[in-house]
Parts: structure tokens; sequence; C-alpha cells
């Protein structure tokens, strides 16, 4: 059974997932459509991913999830070229979810 954790973690995933509406980080990147990305970023990250993690209950602290996220954007901002849409969306998406994952935006979930 699902326990309080995952329920607000959909939810901040839901947030997340809005500021990204292009996609670009709704599923793993593959060597097909960015060369080369498996040799150059050993982490992936992506919001499929994250979802799947929370469905089989893989964070126990809201931190792990945080840490995920972060990963996932900086994965892009390591990969794509600074003057590409993917790292400009990245870094927006980084500092965009950064700022709701504070404690007082979240406290209804931390207790
Ligand atoms: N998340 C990423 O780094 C990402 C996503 C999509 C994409 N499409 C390309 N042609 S390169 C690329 C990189």
């Amino acid at each position: 059974n699902a326990p309080p954790l995952s329920k607000g973690l959909e939810h901040l995933l839901g947030l997340l997932e809005k500021k990204d509406p292009q996609q670009f980080f709704a599923w793993p990147v593959t060597d097909n459509i960015a060369p080369g990305y498996s040799t150059i970023i050993t982490q992936p990250m992506d919001f499929s991913t994250m979802r799947s993690k929370i469905e089989e209950n893989e964070y126990t602290y809201l931190n792990e999830f945080i840490e995920d996220f972060k990963l996932m954007c900086t994965n892009a901002m390591k990969y794509n070229q600074v003057d590409t849409v993917y790292y400009k969306a990245s870094k927006k998406l980084l500092h965009a979810g950064l700022k709701i994952m504070v404690p007082e935006k979240l406290g209804w979930m931390l207790n």
C-alpha cells in the first residue's frame, strides 16, 4: 500500500511535469535522438523513471526525489551545448523546480 510520502510525491511530480511542456524530460533519452548520450551520462534520469520509483516506493525521503530531479536537469546541462533548447529548458526547469521544493511550500507533505 502506498505510504503518505508517495501521494505527495505524485502531486509534486505532476507540478514539475507541467513545467516541461515540450516533454524533453518525459522519457529516457536514447542514443538515437542524442548521439553518445549513454557514454556521456552515466546516471540517466527522467520523469517516467521518477514516477516508477514513486510507485515502487523507492523514495524513502523527499531529498532522494529532489536529488533525482536535480540529476535529470544537470544531465541535460552536461550533455547539451549551452546554446541548445534542451540546455536552456533544463536550466529553467531546475530553477523553477527548486523554487517549489522548499520547506515552506512543502510543509504539507513533510510531517
Ligand atoms: N533531456 C535531454 O537532454 C534531451 C531531450 C531530448 C533531446 N532530443 C534531442 N534531439 S537531444 C535531446 C536531449
